[in-house]
């Protein structure tokens, strides 16, 4: 049938006399209706069809698992099949209750069924809990009850309480979602073994630099890929801490509808229960193994938790605009369980240019290594003969014997090409002196991918913040002075304010994603979490980003704009300051609940910067979006003022 744009089995009910009776169907979604059927054969006709433009809300609800409500304009009528029709009251209240499989595939309908129904504008409404069986904690079973069965199980291993659940029990449960839909979808960056075709040795202490300062020069403590060696090292441990919790197939519907008023027991009782076992001994030792806990994974969320918490799903979206050779683009990508190889291939070569590119370059070292691919120092040795004319345009501005980055990456191990696709197209339309410059694209026998950008030697601010040591008071000074730290800022909202005029979302702003060449120019990348605003879409829904750096409208499943970008700024802007963005030292459970929750993040030393920052980090990191500023504004604060020049950051930066 034409025009499907999703279909797949779900369960449903619908409100009316057989409401208890949840009945398998196969569901379609087209450009007018979502319909019913019994079987896949889509050709017969429908149970049910619901027009599109009669929908006014969709929401997620607990009464099943993987479950949400469609809610209909009562003044219309649908289209049921007569056989059918004792199953639907018409003059019903008109909610239909749709449960999918997996978290994935609601997911999926919701994305789907929002971009298309005309009432709902694009975005998802934050899922809308009913509240109606009981709640507590159980001091015998030492854990919360009357929650599903794999959240009860990761509130057992995260550090949230039964003080932060009466506090706030929404922020919880958004909390637990979020997690449960991360780390239930955790194939993607499992799958980091890419191999080079080059086997070039790591680089065995990449790029160095020694912060100048007065008092003291920090030298940055741990190489790149001595950090990554480390982490992994202590890899398996933590991923089986996070490790994705089993689903439940059993659903307990008595439990899934919350009422945190109607407990039954108290935190009180669960802290006696707990204090009156425990010795002074063994609390001393728990305490030493919660520190110990804490560094390793102060370590491990640096590099792992961004990997491991990064999001799987991309909204759809975007306007065509021109490829390298003057042909359309492609579309900016949802990211689907359907990851059609071929189809996605042949949008790459609208960007990518379809031959080996082997003879052009020399590979001198291994920069740096990625969740889809290792990046290479390399050097320019050949051009592509004039006859190519393809070739020719593409190349006119390049010189022999420029140094390069590659980031080569082997298609058939990516789970997720969408992502690549979605790097690839933002980074060939985006020219800026704040963006890292892309050069040209290869595609070797639809296997490997060769995306040839400017080099980078500065590696990213990761690196610098790093550097920073810890004091004997616990706290980490900055290795950059506040001019330094305006600098970067400002060149950052440069880059933002060029992505957001191209109405791009960048979604990944953090101090990973920004990297620094040897003249001290600051610039943004990694584009594949990238989202386009359009005029239909002026608001996001998917949960994209790393977790610390996440906006709060993120987390609580809310319509966003470009302002998370902003949102994620003020946190790097911490990171500068502190040397970790807020609650890196958090269970990342817990982390979660404290953006729902906890509002604006709070600089833990603020009398050490100055009120100009004070005021920009306040601009940045305000929970009511219409409150946060703009980059453009950002741009005309004081703190900006601050700034050094890049010569001086080029000279505090030396390279060694
Ligand atoms: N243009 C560049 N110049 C120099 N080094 C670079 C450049 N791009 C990336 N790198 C180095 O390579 C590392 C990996 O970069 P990459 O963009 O692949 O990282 P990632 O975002 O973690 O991975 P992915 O994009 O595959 O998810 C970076 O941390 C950086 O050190």
């Amino acid at each position: 049938m034409k025009g499907i744009k999703k279909e797949g089995w779900i369960s449903y009910k619908v409100d009316g006399i057989f409401s208890f009776l949840w009945q398998k169907r196969y569901l379609v979604l087209n450009d007018s209706y979502l319909s019913f059927y019994k079987s896949d054969r889509v050709g017969e006709e429908a149970v049910l069809s619901v027009a599109l433009t009669s929908i006014t809300n969709v929401s997620r609800i607990q009464m099943k698992q993987n479950c949400f409500e469609i809610l209909r304009a009562t003044d219309q009528k649908d289209n049921v099949s007569p056989i059918n029709s004792y199953f639907y009251e018409s003059n019903s209240k008109r909610s239909i209750f749709i449960s999918t499989r997996t978290e994935r595939d609601l997911h999926g309908w919701l994305d789907a069924i929002f971009a298309k129904c005309p009432l709902l504008s694009g975005v998802s409404s934050p899922t809308n809990f009913t509240h109606k069986v009981h709640v507590g904690f159980d001091p015998k079973v030492g854990n919360f009850v009357g929650v599903p069965d794999s959240w009860a199980k990761l509130l057992q291993t995260s550090e949230i309480t039964y003080d932060d659940w009466n506090r706030n029990s929404k922020a919880v449960i958004k909390a637990l979602q979020f997690y449960e839909d991360y780390n239930g979808l955790d194939t993607i960056q499992s799958n980091n073994n890419v191999n080079s075709s080059v086997d070039l040795k790591p680089l065995k202490s990449p790029t160095k630099y020694i912060i100048n300062k007065r008092t003291s020069s920090i030298k940055r403590s741990l190489s790149k890929t001595r950090r990554q060696s480390k982490t992994n090292s202590i890899l398996p441990a933590y991923r089986s801490e996070l490790k994705p919790f089993p689903r439940s197939t059993e659903k307990n519907n008595s439990v899934t509808n919350i009422e945190h008023n109607e407990l039954y027991t108290t935190l009180h009782e669960k802290d006696k229960a707990c204090t009156g076992k425990e010795s002074s001994a063994s609390l001393q030792t728990n305490q030493l193994k919660k520190k110990e806990k804490q560094t390793i994974q102060h370590h491990l969320r640096r590099q792992d938790n961004s990997a491991a918490l990064k999001p799987r799903r991309l909204a759809p979206s975007a306007p065509v605009t021109k490829g390298y050779d003057g042909t359309p683009k492609e579309d900016l990508l949802e990211l689907s369980d359907a990851d059609d190889s071929e189809e996605i291939i042949m949008k790459m070569k609208t960007v990518a240019i379809d031959a080996n590119p082997r003879p052009y370059f020399q590979m001198i070292e291994k920069a740096g290594q990625g969740a889809s691919g290792a990046v290479y120092l390399s050097k320019r040795i050949k051009l592509p003969q004039k006859k190519d004319q393809r070739f020719f345009e593409s190349h006119c501005h390049r010189t022999i014997g420029e140094r390069v980055a590659i980031k080569q990456i082997h298609l058939s191990k990516q789970p997720r090409k969408q992502l690549i696709m979605n790097e690839l197209l933002v980074m060939n339309d985006s020219h800026h002196e704040n963006i890292v410059n892309f050069l040209e694209a290869y595609i070797i026998d639809a296997e490997e991918l060769w995306v040839i950008m400017e080099y980078m030697e500065g590696g990213c601010l990761t690196d610098i913040l790093d550097a920073a040591a810890e004091t004997s008071s616990g706290k980490r000074s900055s290795p950059l002075n506040e001019t330094q730290m305006a600098y970067i800022v400002k060149e950052t909202c440069q880059g933002l304010m060029f992505l957001h005029d191209n109405k791009i979302i960048h979604r990944d702003i953090k101090s990973d994603n920004i990297l620094l060449n040897s003249q001290g120019l600051v610039k943004i990348t990694d584009f594949g979490f990238c989202a386009e605003l359009t005029e239909k879409r002026s608001k996001r829904a998917t949960m994209v980003g790393t977790p610390y750096w996440m906006a709060p409208e993120i987390v609580n499943q809310k319509g966003y704009d470009e302002k998370v970008d902003v949102w994620s700024l003020g946190i790097m802007l911490i990171e500068m300051i502190e040397g970790e963005p807020p609650y890196l030292n958090e269970d990342p459970l817990k982390a979660l609940y404290l953006i729902a929750n906890n509002g604006s993040p709070k600089l833990r030393h603020p009398e050490s910067v100055a009120k100009k920052t004070r005021q920009f980090l306040d601009a940045c990191l305000q929970v009511n979006v219409d409150l946060r500023a703009s980059v453009r504004k950002l741009l005309m604060l004081e703190f900006l003022s601050l700034a050094c020049s890049p010569t001086e950051f080029k000279l505090a930066i030396k390279w060694r």
